[in-house]
Parts: structure tokens; C-alpha cells; sequence
């Protein structure tokens, strides 16, 4: 084998990944992520998992599923956080990734260079239907995007928007059923003649 040669696979086995699961409310992102993470448990790599401190929602120590699966967590201010606490892991997933901040894909870049399978989840529009926060650009520089879907609460389609029920415009709104329903583009933007109630 030339020097080159063993030195680009050299290089290519300390490379790491990263991979992105994105959709709408519901769809089921968090399952994936935690199979991917109990999946890189077994095979006995060192992981953490990491979320936004404002994410209250269910447990502050775990990430959780909409169907009660959980895995534990760490809870963190900012991205930065990620590279201080992920000194020797080898799997790192992050939950609810649009909220956190623009530094996210340096950081989840730094990581995979480092050889880091990177596993990121999170929403990839908010109720307006718009791209949110560091997920779009996470998806462009991923290795990996998997988009999940939720079953449409009005019709069965498969759904991509995240319908907010809830009176408030303010970007972030915490919530699950009481505050959101998963609906497919027709049902999302009343393409359908059957009627949307609202
Ligand atoms: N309309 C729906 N479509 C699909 N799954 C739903 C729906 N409503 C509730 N669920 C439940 O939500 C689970 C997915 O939860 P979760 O992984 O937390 O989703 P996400 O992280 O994408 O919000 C499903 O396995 C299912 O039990
Ligand atoms: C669409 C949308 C959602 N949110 C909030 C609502 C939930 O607390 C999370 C999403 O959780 P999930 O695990 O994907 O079900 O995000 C928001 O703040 N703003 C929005 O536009
Ligand atoms: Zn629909």
C-alpha cells in the first residue's frame, strides 16, 4: 500500500459523523434518537446525551418520548457546553437541537472531526412552517438526514408541519397536545375541502 494511500484511510478511521433526525411534532424523533443511543450503548462505546436547559418539559435529567421511552441526559445553557462535557465519548446525541444557538453546527463540526458520531435531533420548522433555529444548516452539513413523519391528526396522511392550537406568536411555546397537532401539507395549509377546524 503507498504512504498516501495508508494515510488517508488513517485519517478516514479518526474521522467522526454527524447525522440528523428531523421532523414535525410527534414524528418521532426522540425514538430514534434514543434507539440509535442504546444501540452504541451496547456496543459498549461511551456516549452522553445532551439537551437544552430550556426543555422543562417531562424530566430534567433524560430525554423522553412523546410514548414515555426515556434515556438519561444533560441538561446544558448553551453549545458550547457540548465540547467541555464530551472530552472522551465516542457517541454524542443532542435532543431538541432547534433550540439551541448558531454555534451548534461548529460545535457538532468540531466534534466529528475529532471522530465523534454526532446524533442530532430536533424540529426542522416551526409552527409557521418555517426553518428553526440551527437545524437547516445542520442538515446541510450532515453526513446523514433522516426525516421522520407523524400521522396527520386531521386526515391519516403523513404529516410535516407542526400545527400550533395555542393562541400565542411567540416562536418558542413549550408544549405537546394541548398546545400542537402534526398535520399533513393539505390539512396544514386548508387545501383539503374537507373542513379544518381551527
Ligand atoms: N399523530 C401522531 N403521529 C405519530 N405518533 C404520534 C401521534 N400522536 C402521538 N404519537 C406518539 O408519539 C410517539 C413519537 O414520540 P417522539 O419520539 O417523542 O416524537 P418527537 O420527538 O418527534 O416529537 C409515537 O411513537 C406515538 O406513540
Ligand atoms: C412547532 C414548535 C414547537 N415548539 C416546542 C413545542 C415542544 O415543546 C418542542 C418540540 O417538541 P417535540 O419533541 O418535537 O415534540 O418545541 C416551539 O417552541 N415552537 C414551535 O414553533
Ligand atoms: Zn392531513
Amino acid at each position: 500500500m503507498l504512504f498516501s494511500e495508508h494515510n488517508f484511510i488513517q485519517k478516514n478511521r479518526q474521522a467522526g459523523s454527524i447525522e440528523v433526525i428531523c421532523g414535525s411534532m410527534f414524528s418521532g424523533k426522540t425514538e430514534e434518537l434514543i434507539r440509535r443511543m442504546k444501540r452504541a450503548q451496547f456496543a459498549k462505546l461511551p456516549i452522553e446525551i445532551f439537551k437544552p436547559a430550556i426543555d422543562i418539559r417531562y424530566a430534567d435529567q433524560a430525554i423522553v418520548s412523546h410514548d414515555s421511552n426515556s434515556i438519561p441526559s444533560t441538561s446544558i445553557p448553551n453549545s458550547s457546553a457540548i465540547l467541555l462535557l464530551s472530552a472522551e465519548t465516542k457517541v454524542v446525541g443532542i435532543d431538541e437541537a432547534q433550540f439551541f444557538d448558531d454555534e451548534l453546527p461548529h460545535v457538532c463540526v468540531q466534534l466529528a472531526n475529532k471522530g465523534v458520531r454526532v446524533i442530532v435531533a430536533g424540529l426542522d420548522m416551526d409552527y409557521k412552517g418555517l426553518p428553526f433555529g440551527p437545524i437547516p444548516a445542520l442538515m446541510a452539513m450532515a453526513e446523514h438526514v433522516t426525516k421522520v413523519h407523524a400521522v396527520c391528526v386531521r386526515c391519516g396522511a403523513p404529516a410535516t408541519y407542526s400545527h400550533r392550537i395555542a393562541a400565542s406568536e411567540n416562536r418558542i411555546l413549550l408544549g405537546e397536545k394541548d398546545s400542537y397537532e402534526p398535520r399533513c401539507r393539505a390539512c396544514y395549509f386548508g387545501l383539503s375541502d374537507k373542513p379544518i377546524n381551527c
